[in-house]
This record gives structure tokens, C-alpha cells and sequence, in this order.
């Protein structure tokens, strides 16, 4: 089974995600975190990203070298490792935030990442932007996350705080820049996050779902 998780920044995904994976005990892929390591990737070693070519060259030449850039959806949360190296808490930076929307928009690495996500078997939870639609379209059961710029810039401003009149203005700048790609499956079941805490966001993701098999 393949549950999809889709919506804009900040409007409950990984968490949402997390609390259905664990309550269905089955992993969960946050395909973000690949948009955000490749971004971290090219500018640690200032790469441009107007051109796909030279950061696919280094992200295949790490693989070559047996360090590879990889996704580890584990159970205490998705982390993204350089051969033996977590590099997952450098990926959530307002440095990030600023460049990932310019890196989303090469094709190449919109495939590299769908490419990584499609070697994982399910069953899981896959949580982004495009999962619904581009990446696992035969998804059993498709949902998209909403709230509003402000609600999501306070849970934002929760995490790291910032003046929220410009968490929320960068907030509207990526959705903005991610359009493209986040647009919601038609057969999605749309979801205000704002309407609830998240143990009910979860509830009611769960409540869409058939029963796990009992034992
Ligand atoms: N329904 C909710 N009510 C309150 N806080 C929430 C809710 N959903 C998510 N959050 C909080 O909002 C923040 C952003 O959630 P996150 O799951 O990281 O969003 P996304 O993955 O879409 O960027 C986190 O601190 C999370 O705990
Ligand atoms: N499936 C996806 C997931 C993320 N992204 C890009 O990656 C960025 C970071 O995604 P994220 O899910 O980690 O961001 P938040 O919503 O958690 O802030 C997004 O702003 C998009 O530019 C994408 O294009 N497609």
C-alpha cells in the first residue's frame, strides 16, 4: 500500500505523515529532504543552480565513490546520509529554504529524486509536494495538506524563531516558486490543518483508511 501526503511548506506534512506511518507501522518518505540535500549539496560546493549537469555530476560521482547521497526513512524520522555521514540537520536552514524552490525546477533533479523514491518498496507513507500526483500516482489513498500562510508561519516561527511577518512572506514566496509542482491530485482529500491539533489531523487521515489486518 502507498499512502501519499501532499501540500505546501509548513502545512503539517512530515508531521502528518509521521503519526499515520507509526500508527500503520509502516516507514514514511519525506522527499523533501532529497530537494534539501541536493540543494545543501551544490552549495556546499557552490555549484550553480540554473544548470542541473554539474550537480548531477556530483551526486553520481558520490554514488560512484561509494558515498552516496541516500535517503533513511527510519522510524524515528527520515535521514539523509553522504556514505557514513548524517547530514540531516543541515538541511532545514533559511539558507535552504532560499535556494531549494530554484533547484525543484530542474527536471533532471526532479527525476534523480523520483528516481531514489521509486527504489523503496512500499508499503509507506510518501509526503511532498508531487507524490499524488507524478511520483506515485497509483496511490491507494491520496491526501492535501492546507492552512493558511499565517497559521502555517506561526508553526513555523515555533520552530525557529524569526519574525513572523517574514516567515510568512517566505512562506508565500515558495509556494509561490513550487506551484508548478503542487498541485493537489484530483482524487486527493483535501485537509485544513488549521482546523485541528495534529493528533486530529492524523485521526483523520487514519479514519480514510481501511483498518489495518488485525492480528
Ligand atoms: N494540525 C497541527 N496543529 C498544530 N501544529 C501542527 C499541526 N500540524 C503540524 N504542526 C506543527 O507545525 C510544524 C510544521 O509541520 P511539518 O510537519 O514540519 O510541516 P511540513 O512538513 O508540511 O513542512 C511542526 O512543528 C508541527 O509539529
Ligand atoms: N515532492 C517535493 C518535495 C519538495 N519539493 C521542493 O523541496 C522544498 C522543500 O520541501 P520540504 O517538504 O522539505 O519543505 P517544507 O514544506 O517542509 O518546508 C519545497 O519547497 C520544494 O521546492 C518539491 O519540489 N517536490
Amino acid at each position: 500500500m502507498i499512502v501519499t501526503i501532499d501540500g505546501v511548506a509548513a502545512s503539517g506534512k512530515s508531521s502528518v505523515a509521521s503519526g499515520v506511518a507509526r500508527a500503520l507501522n509502516i516507514p514514511y518518505l519525506s522527499s523533501g529532504l532529497l530537494y534539501r540535500a541536493a540543494t545543501w549539496a551544490a552549495l556546499s560546493q557552490r555549484l550553480p543552480l540554473t544548470d542541473a549537469a554539474p550537480l548531477l555530476s556530483l551526486l553520481n560521482r558520490w554514488e560512484a565513490d561509494g558515498t552516496p547521497l541516500t535517503l533513511r526513512p527510519l522510524p524515528q524520522g527520515n535521514e539523509i546520509w553522504v556514505g557514513e555521514q548524517n547530514v540531516t540537520d543541515l538541511l532545514h536552514t533559511t539558507e535552504v529554504d532560499a535556494h531549494v524552490s530554484a533547484a525543484a525546477q530542474l527536471p533532471e533533479l526532479r527525476a534523480w529524486v523520483d528516481a531514489q523514491l521509486h527504489r523503496i518498496s512500499p508499503p509507506f507513507v510518501a509526503e511532498g509536494r508531487d507524490m499524488g500526483t507524478a511520483v506515485f500516482p497509483q496511490a491507494q489513498a491520496k491526501f492535501y495538506l492546507e492552512a493558511s500562510a499565517r497559521v502555517r508561519a506561526q508553526r513555523r516561527v515555533q520552530e525557529r524563531p524569526q519574525d513572523l511577518e517574514s516567515v510568512e512572506a517566505a512562506l508565500r514566496l515558495r509556494d509561490e516558486r513550487d506551484a508548478r509542482q503542487s498541485a493537489p491530485a484530483p482524487d486527493a482529500v483535501h485537509i485544513d490543518t488549521g482546523s485541528g491539533t495534529l493528533e486530529q489531523i492524523i485521526a483523520q487521515v487514519l479514519s480514510h483508511l481501511p483498518a489495518p489486518p488485525t492480528e
